[in-house]
């Protein structure tokens, strides 16, 4: 598989680990990192969870929609939220500046993770539960999914070592 090397994005349910692992990404293979949760919060001057609050689910989507349109950098990891999935245009955008990668993990290990989902500020579309949330979801991440990760048992350090060993086309994963 050919490895698109403009930018690496990821994408993955909350608490996947892109915001963590997408750092020591970045920094392992020189490139810059952007979390878009960051960029959305900048711009709209409130927390992720306030703009949930205010905008509602569709709100809140279609906010996080355009401003993912509207990063286009080079050479750069994107750590995306849980959400960005269901934003048509914007994973179209994210596919043609670079190479998407799902980091999977099934919802019993998603959610030891997680602890309270209200805390985090997520997208639910009516769903109360992780697993309801990741059924709604599974689909949209493995159809814009170039490389999917299974982390399940991996640390952080381990998923890395994965992911820069596909990127580094010494790939005995895909
Ligand atoms: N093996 C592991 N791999 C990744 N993260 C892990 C692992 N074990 C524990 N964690 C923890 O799980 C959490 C992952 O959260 P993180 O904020 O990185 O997820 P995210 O995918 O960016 O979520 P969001 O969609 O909400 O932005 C962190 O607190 C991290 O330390
Ligand atoms: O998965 C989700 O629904 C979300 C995840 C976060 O990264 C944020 O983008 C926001 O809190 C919504
Ligand atoms: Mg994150």
């Amino acid at each position: 598989m050919e490895v698109h090397m403009n930018n690496i994005i990821l994408i993955g349910m909350p608490g996947s680990g892109k915001s963590s692992l997408g750092v020591v990404l970045a920094k392992k293979i020189g490139f810059g990192f952007i979390d878009s949760d960051l960029v959305i919060q900048q711009r709209e001057g409130m927390t992720l969870e306030r703009i949930i609050e205010k905008h509602g689910d569709a709100g809140f989507i279609q906010i996080e929609n355009e401003v993912n349109c509207s990063i286009s950098p080079h050479h750069t990891v994107i750590a995306t939220g849980g959400s960005a999935v269901y934003g048509k245009e914007a994973m179209e955008h994210f596919k043609d500046i670079g190479t998407v990668v799902y980091l999977e993990l099934p919802p019993e290990s998603l959610e030891e993770r997680l602890g309270s989902l209200k805390e985090r500020g997520v997208v639910s579309n009516g769903k109360t539960t992780v697993e309801d949330i990741y059924a709604d979801r599974v689909a949209l991440y493995k159809k814009y999914a170039d490389i999917t990760l299974n982390e399940q048992g991996k640390q952080i350090r381990e998923t890395v070592e994965m992911l820069y060993d596909i990127i580094m086309n010494k790939d005995q994963y895909n």
